[in-house]
């Protein structure tokens, strides 16, 4: 019997074809009363890692489960998971209303249940209506209904965004978190993060078929603060006023401005006034979620080592959570890149680089 917990579990995942490596030692778990977004770019192993955990590929090693058991192990899974890996599986000449009776009778459920479900994706006034003539947006509401016939406990979706209009997006996101709020599990992949950003609250970010990151979504925008960019006439002066009243979290940039974190542009105003230090300009940079992203998923394009990205054989333990992680892989990386600059022939680190040694 499988457990009941709602959870997906993926554990040393790999899977490859031939020469190609989709999935290489992936790990992450998507808890129930949440929606989870898998995101990487094109190619990241995305759809080969859900066709393994729904049973349509056998993984090279590892394991994909959910309530703990494969899905060849689950009895009924349609009445443990729904999913949507791509929305043109229909008979082109049956209706929506009777592509979806034959597979309610399938997964055993009442005829009723069918009309309950046209309405709720939005498709009753179509339900007489030939599938093949359908738009992506509906294929995608259609393929919607099919995974919730037998009223499952967990969902996978596949870039379920493709083809909806507006109003379709701003519907499905709605749905899947009232789903979560139910103590439903939800899991949907997406190439792009600003597609799903408002509807999850969990986040597993792979690339070249590893995973990147695991966790809240909050996590990785704290990570994302904001930043004050300072250009003061003494950088290393400026830097030991703010440490002295507190705000520690100041760093030169590579082009001699100071960064300082945690603080108001009024506050470094007032300290850097109160201590006599002239400023030319300040900068307040925003957080970027999408740029951190980019960061984490780049590394597939350029072949580059993949910062935070554990040696070969160490992912298991790499696993979640830790942005602090992230952030000390980001950090070491820029550390690098500043480095190199500097050891470019003719350049030299600017004066008012590395004071104090207090850079992290
Ligand atoms: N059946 C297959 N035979 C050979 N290679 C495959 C097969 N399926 C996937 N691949 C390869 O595995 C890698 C990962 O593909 P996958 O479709 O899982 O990525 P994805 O993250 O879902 O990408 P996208 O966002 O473009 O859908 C790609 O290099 C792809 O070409």
């Amino acid at each position: 019997m499988h457990d009941g917990s709602g959870r997906i579990a993926v554990q040393n995942l790999t899977k490859t074809f031939g020469a190609v490596t989709a999935v290489q030692n992936l790990s992450f778990t998507v808890e129930p009363g949440s929606v989870t977004g898998f995101l990487g770019p094109n190619g990241a192993g995305k759809t080969t890692t859900l066709r393994m955990l729904l049973g349509l590929v056998r993984p090279t090693a590892g394991t994909a489960t959910v309530n703990g058991r494969q899905h060849h192990e689950l009895g009924n899974p349609a009445r443990v998971v729904g999913s949507v890996l791509d929305n043109g599986s229909f008979h082109p000449k049956r209706t929506a209303r009777d592509h979806l009776r034959v597979y309610a009778a399938a997964v055993g459920v009442p005829d009723s249940r069918v009309d309950e479900l046209l309405g709720l994706v939005g498709l009753a006034p179509a339900a007489r209506r030939k599938a093949g003539g359908f738009s992506l947006g509906m294929r995608q509401r259609l393929a919607l209904a099919t995974a919730l016939l037998g009223d499952p406990q967990v969902l996978v979706l596949d870039e379920p965004a493709n083809g909806l209009d507006p109003e379709g997006i701003a519907w499905l996101r709605q749905f899947l978190r009232s789903f979560a709020a139910q103590g439903r599990t939800v899991l949907v992949s997406s190439h792009l993060l600003s597609e799903v950003e408002q509807t999850i609250d969990q986040v597993v970010i792979v690339s070249a078929g590893m995973t990147r990151y695991f966790g809240p979504l909050e996590n990785l925008r704290q990570g994302q603060r904001s930043r004050v960019l300072v250009q003061p006439a003494d950088g290393a002066a400026l830097a030991t006023a703010l440490r002295e009243s507190g705000i520690t979290e100041v760093e030169p940039t590579q082009d001699g401005r100071v960064a300082v974190a945690g603080a108001s542009l009024q506050q470094i105003g007032d300290i850097a006034a109160k201590s006599g230090i002239a400023v030319y300009g300040m900068e307040e940079q925003k957080a970027d979620l999408e740029q951190m992203f980019f960061q984490l998923t780049s590394p597939q394009y350029s072949g580059a080592p993949i910062p935070g990205q554990p040696p070969a054989g160490q992912q298991a333990q790499y696993q979640q959570q830790s942005l602090y992680q992230g952030q000390q892989y980001q950090q070491q990386y820029q550390q690098q890149a500043y480095q190199q600059q500097y050891q470019q022939p003719g350049q030299q680190p600017q004066p008012n680089q590395g004071w104090g040694g207090q850079q992290q």
